[in-house]
């Protein structure tokens, strides 16, 4: 996939200021970059949730806001704040969106038994959306997401309020996905788990693409974490010294 020159403004603010996004096919990557870099507004964009106000974007050579359909019968989304359909069990949700997607009912069945199973949701697969803690919400809405087994699937912040056990679920289909040579694209502040997960890497910071390429070339020698501050820390408002400001904090009178 790849976007060109891509721009969203919300008034005065700059969240994506012209923003080329390049994910080569079968790539596993890391969207990075600090709190407000502009990593959601990109996502919603590409996924043609959010029309950007200037810029293409192209997803196995179809363009995402001139051939909608096309687009979206290829790829499988796990949006930020993962808004469910609550009042449904584990399993309708699944059934729902096969039947969506124009699945036979016979293969969502099948699909969404074995997707349950490998998620280990199966005990819980008849309890309502709105019951399920954060990870199961995560790991439904990554069903749901794969269930029409996507081209592309892109995933924000996939593995936050994700307990280590349920992350080792989420990776492992994750890496079977691309292993057979799908692609994923997935933001995330746990510099270790790109790290360990991605071969392509790119870093976002004020709207801007700061560094983007094989993860082993962002990287520059340097661990994930150090070239991510070597990237984005120098010139931000606040070093995080503390030598300014704050003096009041912590258990220490003058
Ligand atoms: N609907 C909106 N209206 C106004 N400003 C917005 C809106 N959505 C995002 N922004 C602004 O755009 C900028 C980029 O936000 P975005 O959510 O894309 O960042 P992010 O990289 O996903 O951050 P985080 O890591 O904290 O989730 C921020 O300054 C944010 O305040």
């Amino acid at each position: 996939m790849r976007t060109t020159g891509l721009y969203k403004r919300f008034g005065q603010q700059i969240a994506v200021g012209g923003v080329d996004l390049v994910v080569p096919r079968g790539s596993f990557a890391g969207l990075v970059g600090p709190n407000g870099a502009g990593k959601t507004t990109s996502l919603s964009m590409v996924t043609g949730l959010l029309r950007p106000d200037a810029g293409t974007i192209h997803i196995d050579g179809f363009d995402v806001w001139l051939d909608p359909v096309a687009v979206k019968a290829r790829i499988g989304v796990l949006p930020e704040g993962l808004r469910l359909f609550e009042r449904l069990s584990g399993r309708e949700l699944l059934s729902y969106n096969g039947q969506l997607r124009g699945l036979p009912k016979r293969e969502v069945e099948q699909r969404a038994e074995e997707l349950l199973t490998v998620m280990d949701l199966k005990d819980s697969a008849d309890k309502l959306v709105v019951d399920y803690s954060t990870g199961m919400r995560k790991k439904i809405g990554l069903s749901a997401a794969l269930l029409h087994n996507p081209a592309v699937l892109f995933l924000d912040e996939p593995f936050e309020g994700v307990d280590p056990v349920s992350a080792n679920t989420l990776v492992e289909v994750l890496q079977r996905y691309t292993a057979s040579g799908s692609t994923v694209v997935f933001s995330s502040h746990v510099m270790d788990l790109v790290e360990r997960l991605c071969d392509w890497v790119s870093v976002m910071s004020r709207g801007q693409i700061v560094a983007q390429g094989p993860l082993d070339q962002v990287r520059a020698g340097r661990s994930l974490n150090q070239a991510f501050l070597d990237l984005v820390g120098a010139g931000r408002d606040n070093d995080g010294s503390g030598e300014e400001g704050l003096s009041w904090l912590g258990s220490s009178r003058a």
